[in-house]
C-alpha cells in the first residue's frame, strides 16, 4: 500500500471553528509530526482518521478504507493514543496485557516485557498507584505490543519529565527503523517533531500551512539580518512573515528563501549582513504570526 492515510478536502464545522478543506497524505513507512498551537485543529483531524466524529465533507481513507463507513476494518490494524485512553486503575500492567492479549492476535508478549522493563514499569503494581508519566508509558506499551500497522498518537509526550520523554520519543524511533511501520503524532513539541518525524504538517486555524519533507522545510526558510532603513509599515513581499529592528539592523524572517529574496532587500536600499538557518521552533513561531495576518 503506496499511502496509509489519505485526506482529502476534509472539512468539519464546529460552532465556534472549522477545520478547512484539509488535504493530507501519509505513505507507508513514515513518521509525520503534525504541529501547531492550541487549538489549531490537531485532535480534530486525529479523530475523524480513527473515525471517532464524521467529517461533514471531503474523503478520508486510512489503510485502504473509507472512513467513517469502513472504521472497523480501519481500527484493527491501528494503535491510537491519546490522553482520555481508558486504563483500569485498580489493576496491574500484568492484567492489562493479558486484557490485550485476548483481544489482539498480533499481540507479542515478549516486546511487551521488554518494554516494561525499558519503561521501568513493574507489572504487579495497580495503575492507580502509576505517575501520570507512567501512566503514558504504560499506555504506549500496550498500543505497541499490538504491532499495529499504523501508529496514531495525540501528544505522546505531553506532561513527561525529559527522561520520560526522551526513552518515548527514542522507543519510536526505535520502532520505526525496526519495521516498516507509520506514525502520525500530534505535537506542541518542535524537537519531538525534529528528532522523529520525515515529515511534517503545520496546522493553524483548521488549516494546512505546510505539509512537507521536514529537511525540505527547513530549507526554505532563513533568518536575514540587514542594514539600512526599512520602515515598520513597509509594504514587503507575502513570503517575509516577520521584520524586527534592532538599532540599526533590520531583521527578516523569510520563506522560499532564494537569490531573488536577497534582490528585493537590495532593492529596497538593505545591505545585507547576514543569513542564518532557522529552527524548526522559530519556524513555527514565524508561521503562525504569519498565519494570524492571513
Ligand atoms: N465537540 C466539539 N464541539 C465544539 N467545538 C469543538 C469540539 N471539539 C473541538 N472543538 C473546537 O475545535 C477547535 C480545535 O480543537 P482541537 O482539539 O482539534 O485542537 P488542537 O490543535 O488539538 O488543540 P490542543 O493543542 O489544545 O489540543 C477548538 O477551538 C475546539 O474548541
Amino acid at each position: 500500500m503506496a499511502n496509509v492515510i489519505e485526506m482529502s478536502g476534509v472539512a468539519k464545522t464546529y460552532q465556534h471553528f472549522s477545520l478547512d478543506h484539509i488535504d493530507l497524505t501519509l505513505p507507508a513507512g513514515e513518521i509525520m509530526g503534525l504541529v501547531g498551537v492550541n487549538g489549531a485543529g490537531k485532535s480534530t483531524t486525529l479523530r475523524i482518521l480513527m473515525g471517532l466524529i464524521a467529517q461533514d465533507s471531503g474523503s478520508v481513507r486510512v489503510l485502504g478504507h473509507a472512513l467513517p463507513d469502513e472504521q472497523v476494518a480501519a481500527k484493527r490494524d491501528i494503535g491510537f493514543a491519546s490522553e482520555d485512553m481508558r486504563l483500569y486503575r485498580h489493576k496491574d500492567l500484568q492484567w492489562h496485557m493479558g486484557f490485550m492479549q485476548s483481544f489482539f492476535p498480533t499481540w507479542d508478549q515478549s516486546y511487551a516485557k521488554h518494554l516494561a522493563a525499558k519503561f521501568d514499569l513493574a507489572l504487579d503494581q495497580n495503575l492507580k498507584g502509576f505517575s501520570h508519566g507512567q501512566r503514558v508509558k504504560a499506555s504506549l506499551l500496550l498500543l505497541l505490543a499490538r504491532r499495529p500497522g499504523l501508529l496514531i498518537l495525540d501528544e505522546p509526550t505531553t506532561g513527561l519529565d525529559p527522561v520520560a520523554r526522551s526513552e518515548v520519543i527514542e522507543e519510536l524511533a526505535e520502532v520505526l527503523t525496526d519495521e516498516n511501520r507509520s506514525v502520525l503524532f500530534s505535537s506542541h513539541n518542535t524537537h519531538d517533531v525534529e528528532q522523529l518525524s520525515d515529515t511534517l504538517t503545520f496546522l493553524h486555524d483548521g488549516r494546512v500551512l505546510a505539509s512537507e519533507n521536514i529537511e525540505d522545510f527547513l530549507d526554505k526558510w532563513r533568518c536575514v539580518r540587514c542594514k539600512g532603513d526599512l520602515a515598520e509599515g513597509d509594504l514587503l513581499p507575502p513570503n517575509v512573515a516577520e521584520m524586527r529592528r534592532s538599532g540599526s539592523l533590520v531583521n527578516l524572517k523569510v520563506d522560499n528563501f532564494g537569490e531573488p529574496s536577497l534582490q528585493m532587500l537590495r532593492d529596497k536600499g538593505l545591505e545585507v549582513v547576514e543569513v542564518m538557518r532557522m529552527t524548526l521552533e522559530e519556524i513555527f513561531i514565524a508561521n503562525v504570526k504569519r498565519g494570524r495576518l492571513q
